[in-house]
């Protein structure tokens, strides 16, 4: 078998393309969504994932703020900060990007953020709503995860996932969403012994570990979708992901690339939650 390639480029154009008449909808009705993002330090790659979010915001019309902080930023100027967005009404998501600085608490700034301006959907309320099943935002990463799948088609109800990777705001929640569209969900990580002999069930392996290259052929059953959240650099300095997608492709059914996967997902699903977050000041006006 040789995989069909996921193109998360393609994917993300077509649901931008369906997000910028949204967009111009609410900014006739005076609502033009805006998405604030705080980079604390500067640290290049996340400058660069900065960077990137800005330009797709304003590719859509919407309104993009950037607020820059210096490294040894004292935490309560960034927490005062995160208050004031949740007050200004030209803004409807807030996002913090991570990792932070160690003398700040991840866990307070993500709690800070009201849960209702949470477009990275990190706060404990809203993965609280995710895993009752109630209409919340989505964590960006594991919600575009979703949309490939039911891109292609791919049938979710009964299939055996098997993620390997457990953080906070991707393996765990991938784990949950698939779940709630009713898959078997196994859940592999550091401390899985004989981690091949679980991944070789999995219908639907999703890799969110952050070792490049570390899912090779003996990882995979025949004809399996092979979702790669990986982002990491290889011995040459190029973006790889998780899996060895040149000894994984010919073996799976589906594979999502690395660059052109997942990470273009990412950014279009924070874009969506956004938007989403606009339309519930606009539904609560009316
Ligand atoms: N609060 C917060 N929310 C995040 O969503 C968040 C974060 N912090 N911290 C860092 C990670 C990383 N992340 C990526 C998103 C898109 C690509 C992406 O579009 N990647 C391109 C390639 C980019 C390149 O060439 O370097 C691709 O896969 O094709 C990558 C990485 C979001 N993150």
């Amino acid at each position: 078998m040789t995989a069909k390639i996921i193109d998360g480029k393609e994917i993300s154009a077509k649901i931008r393309k369906e997000l910028e008449q949204e967009v111009s909808a609410l900014t006739e009705a005076g609502i033009k969504p805006g998405l604030a993002v705080i980079l604390v330090g500067n640290n290049q790659a996340s400058r660069t994932y900065v960077t990137s979010k800005q330009k797709s915001c304003k590719a859509i019309g919407m309104k993009s703020l950037l607020i820059e902080l210096p490294e040894d930023v004292e935490e309560q100027i960034l927490l005062n900060k995160i208050a004031e967005l949740n007050s200004q009404n030209d803004i409807h998501g807030i996002l913090v990007q991570l990792p932070l600085p160690p003398h700040i608490s991840e866990e307070k700034v993500i709690e800070t953020i009201s849960p209702s301006k949470d477009v990275d959907g990190f706060h404990p309320v809203n993965i609280g709503k995710m895993m009752t099943g109630q209409d919340t935002f989505l964590p960006c990463t594991p919600f575009g995860v979703m949309q490939m799948l039911k891109h292609e088609q791919i049938a979710v109800a009964g299939k055996h996932a098997v993620i390997v990777g457990r953080s906070n705001i991707v393996g765990k929640p991938a784990g949950q969403l698939l779940l709630n569209e009713n898959a078997t969900v196994t859940y592999c990580h550091s401390k899985t012994p004989d981690l091949a002999t679980f991944t070789k069930k999995a219908d639907i392996l999703v890799a969110a570990v952050g070792r490049a290259k570390m899912i090779t052929a003996d990882y995979i059953k025949d004809g399996a979708v092979v979702i790669d959240v990986g982002m990491n650099r290889d011995e040459n300095g190029k973006l790889c992901g998780d899996v060895d997608f040149e000894q994984a492709a010919p073996k799976a059914g589906f594979i999502t690339p690395v660059p052109g996967g997942v990470g273009p997902m990412t950014i279009t699903m924070l874009l969506y939650n956004t938007v989403k977050s606009a339309k519930n000041v606009l539904n609560n006006r009316n």
